[in-house]
């Protein structure tokens, strides 16, 4: 039987404690215990994740039949890319300024040299579920970001009190990002509980959903690792 829209919503809600938040890598971070050498590793792998945000949204956007959402889901692409090559306020460019702020050259970033292969697979795993997977379990995945608010907020203030070399402009990232994913994240459910109209299609949100908790929780893992690994 299909779920009520209350129902499916507070189940994929329900998700939320296999969400990275709480990932040991995470709480180190908010703890203020990782060292500069450890957020450089974490800023330089995430960049990978940046850089394929835009390419899995225009994969969401090949798929889907809908003018209405393809139209809203460019706003997305058009956040991290950015207007023009000169777009210093793009989420690539504020994600690199972040990645110089904790030491790191912009060109050993844009090399991708310190990207491990875990993360290298859990990111790709990411865009191929959207290249290949229907349009609304793809939009479903990206459900994540409606837990990713709070996080944010909380990573700002966090940093701010126990990394006093880093500043607010730093960490401009997510000042801006917060107000955008808990929009987004709205509007992403109201398509995924609008379109889901069996429960095979809500079955297969809520497992989208999982899927993109492991892809965060697998990079993560990895980016733990290599820390571990560089101190040996
Ligand atoms: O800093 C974070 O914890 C965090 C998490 C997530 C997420 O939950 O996927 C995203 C972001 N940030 C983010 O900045 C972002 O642009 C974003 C896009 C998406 C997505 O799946 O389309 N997730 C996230």
């Amino acid at each position: 039987m299909i779920r009520t829209p209350d129902e499916f919503v507070t189940e994929l809600r329900g998700l939320s404690h296999r969400y990275w938040g709480t990932h040991p890598f995470h709480q180190r971070m908010h703890a203020g215990e990782l060292t500069r050498d450890e957020l450089r590793t974490w800023a330089a792998n995430r960049w990978y994740y940046q850089c394929v945000l835009p390419r899995k949204d225009a994969a969401i956007i090949s798929n889907c039949p809908d003018p209405e959402i393809r139209r809203a889901w460019l706003d997305r692409i058009v956040y991290h890319d950015g207007t023009s090559g000169d777009d210093t306020e793009s989420g690539r460019e504020r994600w690199l300024r972040l990645c110089e702020a904790v030491g790191l050259r912009r060109a050993e970033v844009l090399a991708e040299t310190q990207v491990v292969p875990g993360v290298r697979f859990a990111v790709d795993a990411y865009v191929t579920f959207a290249r290949t997977r229907p349009w609304l379990e793809a939009i479903a995945s990206g459900l994540t970001e409606m837990f990713s608010g709070h996080l944010m907020q909380r990573r700002v203030a966090d940093m701010l009190a126990k990394y006093d070399w880093i500043s607010r402009a730093d960490l401009a990232y997510f000042t801006n990002r917060i107000d955008a994913v808990s929009g987004e994240g709205k509007s992403t459910l109201d398509i995924v509980v609008r379109h889901s109209i069996t429960r095979e299609q809500q079955d297969a949100a809520i497992a989208a959903l999982s899927f993109k908790c492991d892809v965060l929780w697998s990079m993560l893992d990895a980016i733990d690792l290599a820390c571990r690994d560089r101190q040996t």
